[in-house]
């Protein structure tokens, strides 16, 4: 058995997987493939199970299970999928209705490594039909030759391999640090503005508040502009309204996706209010987009000689992709970020000890509260950075990941064949001890490294597959947002702790609605105490 080293987000670890990196056997050169994994796979693809004999509910049982009165209807998404599970194993098909695409349910961290490792050089992600559909049904045609990074196939590939230059340096960080630094101090103005002055605790909207932060800090890397919204005066009112779609967009779309729906054939209720919240988003990212073009035309020489924006660097491929890019990243970052910035503060809250290491740690780095951080500051925080990869692992902001089967290939022993779209389950394993011992409990210490060898880990982390735990997925597809989100949380942690004692006074057991997305489901009335400098 090969066993190669994988350096996944910081963590060394080792894939106990046999073979190669990448092993698509339709979709890649065969000649860059290994002949023996090649032989592997197809020698147990002639003795696996059919496909059809994957354990699952019928066409009818899941027709009648969504109707009103039926024992799929009330259920979360989560309760759904402990259901199929309990009912059908480590391994669920569930059929496809109304033009849905079948698929398999895995709960095993040997079918993701497989699954992850065969995706092939474009690896595909379902899930995103209600906008694939919208930008194919728009009159004007706009995304005919630029879907977007929710596309597939070779047309993924050409705007990916676009946009990864300019989202995924570490070196444009600089361009974003300043804005975002702006965005945060006029939240935590806010903070202290809604607070209330007794008590000290925020307002039970506090979420809300979360949201606007998020928006207002990838809109200034996606738009190139600051929209005022955690400001009370000022606020433009094309910004309300964006701000407002962006959250119609992502309830519809989250509905769209997880319910049975005709919304392909006939425009449903919950489909109209979808493709109007596009249209308007729509709208608003092209006039933002426009107003940029007009400004950079009006730059003199030596203006344009300064560093660009990302949005700028995104007008240079040309205005479409700009567009594009803007709408989607909006998309992509809002209701995560949110999530994860709620899991990291209930974490600290409940965690008065490391918190208060953290703000040791930050402190040291940056004694005076009023200064800003500088980027090479921001990279000397390692427990900063251990605290929110732990919060992530105890609130995780998704379920997993989606895949369709980049080639033929077995699955517990049964045959899945390209094509089919997967869902890799993954929550339920970062709080099993196999994995994280004492798996409930916040320790940031999990990990930090022991020495410098790599290849010592925690303890606290078990023989750690790394593929148990891909926040952010996996490969060439895995979230373009990185680098972005990574210093937003960093920045906003960081500011929040060296401002404020945090803490959170209710119980947290139920605090997440656990979907596809997994979102804040009580009121965040977190306690904000100033922090002592004199
Ligand atoms: C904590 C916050 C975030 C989490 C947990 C997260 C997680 C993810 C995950 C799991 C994926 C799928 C990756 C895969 O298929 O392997 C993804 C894709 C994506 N994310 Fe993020 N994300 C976050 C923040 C952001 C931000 C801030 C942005 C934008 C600035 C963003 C933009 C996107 C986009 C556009 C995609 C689609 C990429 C593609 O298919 O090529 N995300 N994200």
């Amino acid at each position: 058995m090969i066993r190669r080293a994988v350096v996944q987000q910081g963590i060394r670890a080792r894939s106990s997987l046999a073979g190669v990196q990448v092993i698509s056997k339709k979709n890649l050169d065969p000649a860059a493939a290994s002949s023996s994994y090649m032989e592997q796979l197809e020698g147990e693809w002639s003795t696996a199970k059919p496909f059809e004999e994957i354990p699952g509910p019928t066409r009818w049982q899941l027709w009648r299970g969504f109707q009103k009165g039926g024992e799929f209807h009330h259920l979360d998404m989560a309760e759904l999928m402990d259901l199929y599970r309990s009912r059908f194993g480590d391994m669920v098909r569930v059929p496809g209705l109304f033009g849905m695409p079948t698929t398999v349910f895995t709960f095993k961290v040997e079918n993701f490594e497989r699954i992850y490792r065969t995706e092939g050089q474009w690896p595909v992600r379902g899930g995103a039909d209600p906008v694939l559909h919208y930008r194919a049904n728009r009159k004007d045609a706009f995304f005919k030759d630029c879907v977007g990074l929710f596309s597939n196939g070779p047309e993924w590939g050409r705007l990916r391999s676009a946009a990864n230059p300019v989202l995924m340096q570490h070196r444009n960080a600089n361009l974003y640090l300043e804005p975002m630094q702006r965005v945060n101090n006029q939240f935590i103005d806010r903070i202290r503005a809604t607070r209330d002055k007794e008590s000290l605790e925020m307002p039970g909207d506090f979420l809300d508040t979360i949201n606007t932060l998020t928006f207002e800090s990838v809109a200034v890397v996606a738009l190139d502009r600051e929209l005022g919204l955690l400001r009370d005066s000022d606020q433009k009112p094309e910004a309300k309204e964006l701000f407002r779609n962006i959250k119609i967009f992502l309830q519809s779309f989250f509905d769209l996706g997880i319910k049975p729906s005709v919304y392909k054939y006939i425009s449903t209720p919950t489909y109209r209010k979808f493709s109007q919240a596009s249209d308007a988003i729509f709208d608003t990212c092209s006039m933002y987009v426009n107003e940029a073009v007009a400004r950079i035309d009006g730059q003199s020489a030596a203006e344009r000689e300064g560093r660009r924006s990302i949005l700028e660097q995104l007008l240079q491929i040309n205005r479409k992709f700009a567009v594009v890019m803007a709408m989607d990243l909006l998309f992509g970052a809002v209701d995560t970020t949110t999530s994860a910035l709620a899991g990291v503060l209930l974490s600290l809250a409940k965690n008065p000890k490391q918190q208060q290491m953290l703000r040791e740690e930050i402190v040291s780095m940056l004694p005076h509260p009023d200064r800003q951080f500088t980027l090479a500051e921001m990279k000397s925080l390692p427990y900063l950075r251990a605290c929110i990869k732990e919060s992530m692992r105890m609130f995780p902001v998704t379920f997993g990941n989606i895949r369709s089967a980049g080639t033929d290939v077995v699955l517990d022993g049964y045959r899945i064949p390209q094509g089919t779209n997967l869902l890799m389950l993954s929550s339920n394993m970062l709080r099993d001890e196999r994995f994280y011992p004492r798996p409930n409990e916040f320790l940031p210490e999990r990990w930090a490294r022991l020495q410098d060898d790599n290849s010592a880990e925690s303890p606290l982390r078990n023989n750690l597959n790394p593929f148990v735990y891909l926040p952010f997925g996996f490969g060439p597809r895995m979230c373009v947002g990185k680098r972005i989100v990574d210093l937003e949380m960093e920045l906003t942690v960081a500011n929040l702790v060296r401002n404020f004692h945090i803490e959170f006074n209710y119980p947290i057991e139920n605090a997440f609605k656990r979907s596809f997305l997994n979102m804040p489901n009580i009121p965040l009335r977190f306690k904000f105490t100033d922090v002592n400098y004199s």
